[in-house]
């Protein structure tokens, strides 16, 4: 643990359109168990002083006050209210954070995050101002226009992931700039702002859930750690 405060701030207020389930897919279960619990139960494994701070909407909160009765989850966290865009709920939450530290932003459907992942994103973003998941492609690419395709050199991108891991004021600030619906991620924002993105080594089995078969690839993985 760096000496700095740390929070967790977790952002479950997406619908889950890719998924086509009624029940957003961090409610949904993996191995008996919401995904968004599976998330959560990492942090807190990592350590039990990180302030969690979990972002939903306000019309989900029924499922998961259900949820927590349902799986005894009494872990302490601040809920704060989702916004319409992940950007949106990523700037309600850090509003609700006060004071110098260490904030670790991560997917609620990220289920499989190590606390080794987490324990690094910290101690680098103390370093360097940002430490950002990352890993390297497998499969070969191609850049595609209207018309063409070509072949691109694999080992110069990365695939991004969380926990995206900041500074508090760097984030802070590069949030307090207007939404531009093209940036993605945290990194993309704070690089905006004019920030120099640190990158650290991810891991494959950080999948975030996306669409059906990433239940089942994550159902294996977690069975596979028990
Ligand atoms: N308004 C939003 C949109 C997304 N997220 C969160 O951002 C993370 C990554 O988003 P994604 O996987 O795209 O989730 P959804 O937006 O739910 O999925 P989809 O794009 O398929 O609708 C998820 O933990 C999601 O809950 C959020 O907190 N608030
Ligand atoms: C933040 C993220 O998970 C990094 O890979 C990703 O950018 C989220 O993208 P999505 O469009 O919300 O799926």
């Amino acid at each position: 643990m760096s000496a700095q405060p740390e929070y967790a701030l977790i952002v479950a207020g997406g619908k889950g359109t890719r998924m086509k389930t009624s029940l957003p897919k961090q409610f949904l279960e993996i191995n008996g168990r919401p995904v968004l619990m599976h998330t959560l139960d990492a942090f807190y494994r990592y350590s039990a002083t990180v302030h969690v701070i979990l972002v939903l909407p306000d019309e989900d909160r029924p499922t998961w006050e259900a949820l927590c009765r349902q799986h005894a989850f009494t872990r302490p966290l601040q809920i704060v209210t989702g916004g319409a865009s992940r950007f949106q709920s990523v700037q309600n939450g850090l509003r609700h954070i006060h004071g110098a530290g260490l904030v670790a932003i991560h997917d609620g459907v990220r289920p499989l995050i190590s606390e080794d992942i987490i324990a690094a994103s910290f101690r680098l973003a103390a370093v360097h101002g940002s430490a950002v998941a990352a890993v390297r492609l497998k499969d070969s690419i191609r850049v595609t226009d209207q018309h063409h395709t070509r072949a691109v050199d694999r080992s110069q991108y990365r695939l991004i992931q969380t926990p995206q891991t900041f500074k508090l004021d760097l984030i802070q600030q590069a949030y307090a700039l207007p939404e531009d619906a093209t940036l993605t991620d945290d990194a993309s924002v704070a690089e905006r702002a004019g920030h120099t993105i640190s990158l650290f080594e991810g891991s494959y089995d950080n999948l975030k859930i996306t669409t059906p078969e990433d239940l089942i690839v994550a159902e294996a993985l977690l069975t596979a750690r028990q």
